[in-house]
Parts: C-alpha cells; structure tokens; sequence
C-alpha cells in the first residue's frame, strides 16, 4: 500500500462509513504525517491537530455528515477534518495568502457549519444549529469538540445551562489533553482528573445501555427506568457528575486514540438522541517524537524542520518579551503589582514574572476566560494592588463591557497590556487586532499608549504605572520592532514630530506604521511626520501642532470607523483647519496573509503611504496658503 493510499481514496466523508477499524488505523498514520509534513512548511497549529486525529476519523465515520453536523471549539484542530472533508488538495496552501483557513469557515465549506477562532463559542454554536434544525423539522445531531482548555471559557457554562434542558440530541466532546496552550490550570483541570480515574462507572453504564438499546419495543422505557434507578444508584454508589447534574448523559472517560471506544461511544451518544457529553481522553502532540515532549511549543508553531522539531527561523526578542522582562523589572521593586493572563502566559511573555511570584500569588493564569480577568484586575485595583492584564488585541474585544463597567465608570488604576495589536498575519480576520483602538477611544477615564519600539515600550510601562490615574493600557505588535526604529528616542511627550511646518505635507500616525512614514518622508520632500505617543485621550498640542501643515493624511492601522483617526481628523475641524486632510485606515476584515503583505495590500507601507500621498496631491493643487 502506498503511504497515502487510505487518505488519498476519500473523496467524501461518506466514505469513511465503510473503513474497517484496521483501515481506520493506517488512516490515522497517514494523518499524522501529512500534519506534520504541512504544517513543518506552513506553520500552524501542530499538537492540538494531532491529539484529535483518531477523535476526528471516529467521528466522521460514526456520523453522517449528510445530516449530523460537527463544530470544533477555537476550531485550531480541525485540519484533520479539513482534510476528509474535501480539502485535501488544497492542505498545503493552510493558512496562506488564498489558501484553506486554520480554523472552519463556512464560505470554505459545505462541512464548515460555523466560524471559529476564539475560544468557548462551540455550545453557543451547536445549540443554534441544533435548534434550527428541530425547528426545520430536519434530522441529525450535532457534535460540538471542545477541549479541555476552551472549557473554562465563561460561554461554555452558558452553553451547558442552555443544552441541558433541551432534550435535544447534542452531542458535546470534551476534548482532555490536560492543555490549553501551556498546562490547564483552575479548579475544571483538577475536577477533570478525578473523573477521568472513574473508568469502572463507565463500563457498568455501557453494558447496561447496550443491552437496553439492544431490547425491541420494550427497550426504551425499560432503558428510561433503569436509566432512572441507574440515577439513584449512581447518587448510591458514584457520585454524579457536574454534568449529568445540568442534564447530559455522560459518557466516558474514553481514550481519545482508541478507536473501536470512541466509535462505540459516539454510536451510543447518538442513539441515545438526548444531550450527552463524552469525556475523551487524549495526547497532545500525539504521534510525533517533538511535539509529544513539548505539546506547549508545538501548540502553534512557524516553519520547521520535521526531522529535528527545531524551528527555521531564529525567534529573537520581540514586543511580548520586552514588556514581560520589563514588568518583571517593575514587579521586583513594587510588591503591589500583579500580572494576569487568560491562558496565554508564552504568548504574553509573562512566563518570566510567572516563574518569579506564582508562589507568591501575584500572577494569575485565569484559563480561558477574558472577561473575568479584566474584572478580576478591576478588584485586584479596587483593593490597593496594582494589577497588570496581558492580552491579545482581539481576545481584548470580549471585555467590552468590563472595561467600561467594571474598569472605567469608577475608574480603577491597572494598565492593560494589549499584545498582537494591529495586523497578525497567518490567523487571518479573527485574530487581526485592528479594533482595539477603536474599542477603547468609547472608555471614558482610559489612558492608552502606542509604543513604536522597545524602548518606547519600557517607558511607557512606567509611565501607565505610575503616572496615569485611572485605566492605562498600551498596545504593541507582534514580533520584533522595526529595524529602522531600533533606539528611536523621541522626547517622550504626548507625541513626536520629524520635520516641521516648512514641508507642505504631514503624515500623522502611531505604532508599528511611524517607520513606513518616516521611510515615506526620506524618499520624498516636503513630508513631515507626526507620531502620536498617546493616542486616548487625543493630546489637542498634537492636532494644533498639526493645524499648521496645509494638508495632512492620517494612516492608522486599525479599523477606520471610531479610530483614533477619525477622531483625530473631527479634533482637526473643531480647530477651524482650512486645509486638506485624509484618513488612509482599514475598511473592514483582513484575511490570513504574511503580515508585510497584508500591510502592503492595506496600503499601510511606505509605498502605499507614498502611493495615498500622491493621489492626495493632485488635491493639493486647489490649496491655498493662508
Ligand atoms: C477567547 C480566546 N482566548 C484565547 C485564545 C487562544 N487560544 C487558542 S487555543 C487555546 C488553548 C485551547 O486549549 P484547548 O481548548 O484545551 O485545546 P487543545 O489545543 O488542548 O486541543 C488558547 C488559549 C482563543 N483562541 N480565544
Ligand atoms: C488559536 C489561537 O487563538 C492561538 O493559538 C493563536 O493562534 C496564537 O497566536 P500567536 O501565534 O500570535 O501567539
Ligand atoms: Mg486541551
């Protein structure tokens, strides 16, 4: 047999109904190296995938993709189900510029029943298809995967508190690894591995079904009143679980790599046409040497080589480990602060300030779970700590409501340091961080930075530290500073300015975009560039400094509506600017692409600065000098 041949003969998933388990097996193989052969040349999301390869070929041939539906939670791990549902062809394009998206979308396909990216938004997503369906009078399940990490995301319980009175035949697969990105922590992980030491109740549970299901006519009542007894006496003898507390029967745990267990459970979930969740067991990083003795740094991972597990390209300092080492500096001389993330510890650069005062309780991994850290930071300030939320630009937007209720109204002194702000690249449009600024310029009482480079990064720590009253938060990149702006010391102010009113034109910005308008400025004249500093609350010396320009364009990358731009360009008018002035920003989502790509087709690179500029001029023309 070819190394492929199992793969490569699927041309739909209806196929998979006719696998033996031993074909099913191969097909597992030939999974894994095909995961890790990609994703060694695309990067991605490597561990996850391969913890749910046999989940995945179970799933696909225990259901009937012609009627059942599957949506995966955060939906990282679906490459699997990408790749048996009729996306083979185009695997290795995952996650580039027009290639297969790293997590499910609809407009990719049929199988593809709703988005995903950010985490816990799986049940929410299954009970509305579900519904649909009953409400349409059409057939079949639906099988939400979660894992164990997504599983401490608030929505999940709301998702549960919904289902579990349903009735309707949902089936929820907890995906336990053990891991969100770094090892789980809470009180779920803790609750997890004792039930996961409770095989024997399992077993006593599926025989006695078997058997039921198994008894014509009679079956179903019978099954219904020892389902009943098997109620009482598991209150007799097991204690129930949380789950089957809210509703669901619960099924497992199963090894999530066995595949006749698994197939045997997904089989009876569906029979059993009620709310069940089936408790999997698995590895991260299963299957492969590297990925299994570290599945945290093969959670998402850039190119590498497949033989050794070493990465291609160096990963030197960037933005997250200069704020994390900073604060650390910081935290080492004022025991009140404090340092929080929603399970992205590495990804934040706080695993420094972890490893420091974990023991001491001032750092705080809350799982999945955004918005209770930001409240949580809100109290740590009410009760005189000085608290530090590290966070992705867009996990940020679920805090919304937080920020202006539980942060803003009273305002609470914390600094919230927003990391992968602004274009992120591969992850494509639910990850791009573009809407943070304008998201934040609605928070009354918050102070919020944009640092260009490290330097600016550190001082403007301290600065939200210790001299802002009140909400302060700071926004940086991903990656590295711009070369061009290694060392850049401007004076520190609310802005900067390159140039002076001598040049005709200003280019007004903020962030990683004041390298491509200085560049802009060096290859033509009569540019002068403004870098914003802070951009909330708007310094008005910047828009006076402004004024004096006779026409000014405003990049932004961030979204155009409620940006700091727009915001910047009203201030403009109420000062009674007679000249020209324009808003080059981003007008909507942005697909998956290389991030110097995506900046280039955005326009937001010294070209299309220069490019915005020149098609700006021939408007010059009608300007007259005051
Ligand atoms: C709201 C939100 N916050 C953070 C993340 C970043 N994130 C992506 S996957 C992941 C861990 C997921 O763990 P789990 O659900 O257990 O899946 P596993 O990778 O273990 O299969 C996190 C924190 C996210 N996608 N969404
Ligand atoms: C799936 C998810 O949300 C995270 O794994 C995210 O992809 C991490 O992004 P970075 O690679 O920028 O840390
Ligand atoms: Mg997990």
């Amino acid at each position: 047999m070819s190394s492929n041949e199992i793969l490569a003969s699927i041309k739909e998933p209806g196929q998979l109904h006719r696998l033996s388990f031993l074909q099913m097996e191969k097909l597992a193989g030939e999974l894994r190296t095909v995961l890790v052969d990609t994703v060694s040349r695309t990067g991605g999301h490597l561990a996850s995938n391969l913890g749910v390869v046999e989940l995945t070929i179970a799933l696909l041939h225990c259901l009937s993709l012609d009627e059942d539906k599957i949506v995966w939670d955060v939906g990282h791990q679906c490459y699997s189900y990408k790749l048996l549902t009729g996306r083979r062809g185009r695997f290795s394009t995952l996650r580039q510029e027009g290639g297969l998206s790293g997590f499910p979308k609809r407009a990719e396909s049929r199988y593809d029943h709703f988005i995903a990216g950010h985490a816990s938004t799986s049940l929410a997503a299954a009970y509305g298809l579900k519904r649909a369906m009953t409400l349409r009078r059409e057939p079949g399940a639906v099988a939400a995967v979660v894992g164990d990490g997504s599983f401490t995301g608030g929505m999940i319980y709301e998702g549960l508190n919904n289902i579990g009175k349903s009735g309707e035949n949902l089936i929820v697969i907890l995906n336990d690894n053990e891991m969100a990105i770094s090892r789980n922590e809470g009180a779920l992980a803790k609750y997890l591995s004792v039930i996961r030491s409770k095989p024997a109740y399992f077993k006593i549970k599926k025989n006695t079904e078997h058997l039921l299901l198994g008894m014509p006519v009679v079956g179903k009542p019978l099954r219904d009143l020892a389902w009943g007894s098997k109620m009482a006496l598991k209150k007799v003898i097991y204690s129930t679980t949380f789950f089957e507390e809210l509703g669901f029967a619960y099924l497992g745990p199963v090894d999530g790599h066995d595949l006749k267990s698994l197939c045997d459970v997904i089989t009876q979930a569906k029979a059993m046409n009620c709310p069940c969740l089936i408790h999997v067991r698995t590895q991260k990083g299963k299957g492969y040497h590297f990925s299994e003795k570290n599945p945290g740094m093969f959670h998402g991972v850039s190119k590498f080589d497949a033989a050794s597990g070493r990465p291609l390209s160096a990963s030197g300092e960037n933005f997250s480990e200069v704020f994390g080492k900073e604060l650390l500096r910081c935290a080492e001389k004022d025991e009140k602060i404090c340092a929080i993330t929603a399970a992205m510890e590495h990804g934040t650069g706080l695993q420094h300030f972890a490893r420091k005062f974990k023991a001491s309780g001032r750092y705080y991994d809350v799982g999945i779970a955004e918005e209770f850290a930001a409240t949580l930071s809100a109290s740590l300030a009410a009760g005189g700590m000085l608290p530090v939320f590290a966070v992705y630009s867009t996990f940020l937007q679920r805090c919304c409501d937080q920020l202006i209720h539980d942060i803003a109204i009273e305002p609470q002194h914390l600094v919230i340091g927003i990391d992968r702000a602004g274009i992120v690249g591969d992850d494509g449009e639910t990850h791009q961080g573009i809407f943070d600024a304008a998201m934040l310029s609605m928070v009354p009482n918050l102070t919020l930075f944009a640092p260009a480079n490290y330097h600016e990064l550190r001082q403007m720590l301290r600065t939200a530290l210790y001299e802002v009253k009140g909400p302060a938060a700071l926004r940086y990149p991903r990656g590295a500073e711009p070369a061009s702006l290694a060392g850049w010391q401007g004076d520190g102010g609310a802005y900067d300015m390159v140039g002076g009113p001598e040049n005709r034109m200003l280019v007004v910005t903020y962030g990683r975009t004041f390298a491509a308008a200085l560049e802009a400025s060096r290859q033509q004249d009569d540019i002068s560039v403004l870098k914003l500093n802070r951009l909330l609350p708007l310094p008005v010396e910047a828009v006076r400094a402004a004024s004096a320009f006779e026409s000014i364009l405003f990049v932004e990358e961030g979204i155009r509506s409620g940006g700091i731009g727009m915001q910047f360009l009203s201030a403009l008018e109420e000062t009674g600017y007679r000249g020209t002035a324009k808003l080059h920003a981003i007008d909507g989502f942005v697909p998956q692409s290389t991030v110097p790509s995506a900046l280039h087709r955005l326009g937001l690179d010294s070209e299309g600065i220069l490019n915005c500029l020149s098609r700006f001029g021939g408007e010059m023309s009608n300007f007259r000098k005051r």
